[in-house]
């Protein structure tokens, strides 16, 4: 597949969103899209990264599959796991995914961080010529989910990056709160893309994990490690392909696993220092010393964080390693 032209340039991002942003319903004669993957003659790999999600990953794969009995669309299930210990890799294999440890893949870059190096790793035994990556901790996932993604690359030539949009409730118990979900993506990310990537700000979930492009643009661009992955690759896409050729997908509703507030702070770190990186890069952020405290007192890659506790006041360091990933094709040639 062709990656680097550019046949539609959007005016503005209010008429980029009006046509390049998709209803899952649009793809839902999966017959039909099938028959178009034919067509164009594509395989399709959906990666799955995960941590202790022997939960909600089995029940995911059996309905990858149950789409595939109605409309073969995926061409290999492989979920990266990152050395669980709640039994996720049997689990998943188990249900019939292909199964990798994440540091069983290139080795040679030494034990995985986080998330964005096991899907940057996971090229490496994704066979598909489309990669479609999705979370594996969703507890309502739907076909859509896979389906509805591919539905406007699988259609139309000019797109060459779909993302995943839906609302996300926030769960605490039995309580829900509709659109309380998304934390980071409303409080950091969301901001930062309006000052300084606007281009971006059209996309409704630009954090979300479930999205595809061929595997030849996901080699050509680097990954960020850990959390910080989705934005960098934001950012990356735009630059390689252009918005014209990016799309969202509303796929309904998704409700994630929330993690802690504090948890979510190392998090939106990650989000802003990839931010940050590529502004400097691009020489819009004059000076860039990372970690921002002197390492005489702290660590690489700390996060500093203070709390107030029962015990009192606290100055806790926790590690935020962020490391970039070069682009696979530089890797492998
Ligand atoms: O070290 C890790 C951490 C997470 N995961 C998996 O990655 C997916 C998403 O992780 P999660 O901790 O559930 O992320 P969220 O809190 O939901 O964060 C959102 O925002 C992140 C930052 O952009 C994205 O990476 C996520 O896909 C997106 O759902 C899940 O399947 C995890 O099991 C790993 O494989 N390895
Ligand atoms: O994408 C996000 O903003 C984070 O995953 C946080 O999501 P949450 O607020 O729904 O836990």
């Amino acid at each position: 597949m062709r990656i680097h032209e550019r046949e539609y340039t959007p005016v503005n991002v209010a008429e980029w969103f009006e046509r390049r942003s998709y209803h899952h319903a649009q793809f839902q004669d999966v017959e039909a899209l099938a028959r178009r993957k034919r067509e164009v003659d594509v395989s399709v790999s959906v990666v799955l990264p995960g941590r202790n999600v022997a939960d909600t990953i089995g029940g995911i794969i059996d309905q990858i599959h149950e789409l595939n009995e109605r409309a073969p669309l995926v061409d290999q299930i492989l979920v990266v796991d990152a050395d669980s210990s709640d039994g996720t890799s049997e689990t998943a294999r188990k249900h019939g995914a292909e199964v990798y440890s994440e540091n069983e893949l290139l080795p040679q870059y030494g034990p995985a961080i986080g998330k964005g190096d096991a899907m940057w790793r996971s090229l490496t035994v994704a066979r598909g010529d489309l990669v479609a990556y999705a979370d594996s901790d969703t507890r309502d996932f739907e076909p859509q989910f896979v389906y509805g993604i591919l539905g406007p690359i699988l259609t139309d030539p000019g797109i060459r990056f779909v993302k995943a949009a839906y609302r996300r409730p926030f769960r605490k118990g039995e309580e829900i709160t509709l659109d309380g979900g998304g934390r980071v993506t409303e409080l950091s990310t969301k901001p930062l893309f309006n000052l300084f990537y606007p281009q971006l700000t059209g996309f409704v979930q630009p954090l979300a994990g479930e999205f595809v492009a061929p595997k030849e643009l996901f080699g050509s661009i680097p990954f960020f490690t850990g959390y910080a992955v989705e934005t960098g690759m934001m950012i990356d896409v735009l630059r390689t392909v252009g918005l014209g050729a990016m799309a969202q997908v509303d796929l309904g509703t998704r409700q994630n696993r929330h993690q802690p507030l504090f948890e979510l702070g190392k998090m939106a770190y990650s989000v802003v220092r990839a931010v940050a990186r590529r502004l400097h890069q691009e020489g819009r952020l004059g000076q860039l010393v990372e970690p921002h405290l002197s390492e005489s007192l702290y660590q690489l890659d700390s996060y500093v964080h203070a709390a107030a506790s029962p015990e009192g006041l606290q100055l806790q360091e926790h590690v935020v390693d962020i490391v970039e990933r070069p682009p696979l094709n530089e890797v492998l040639r």
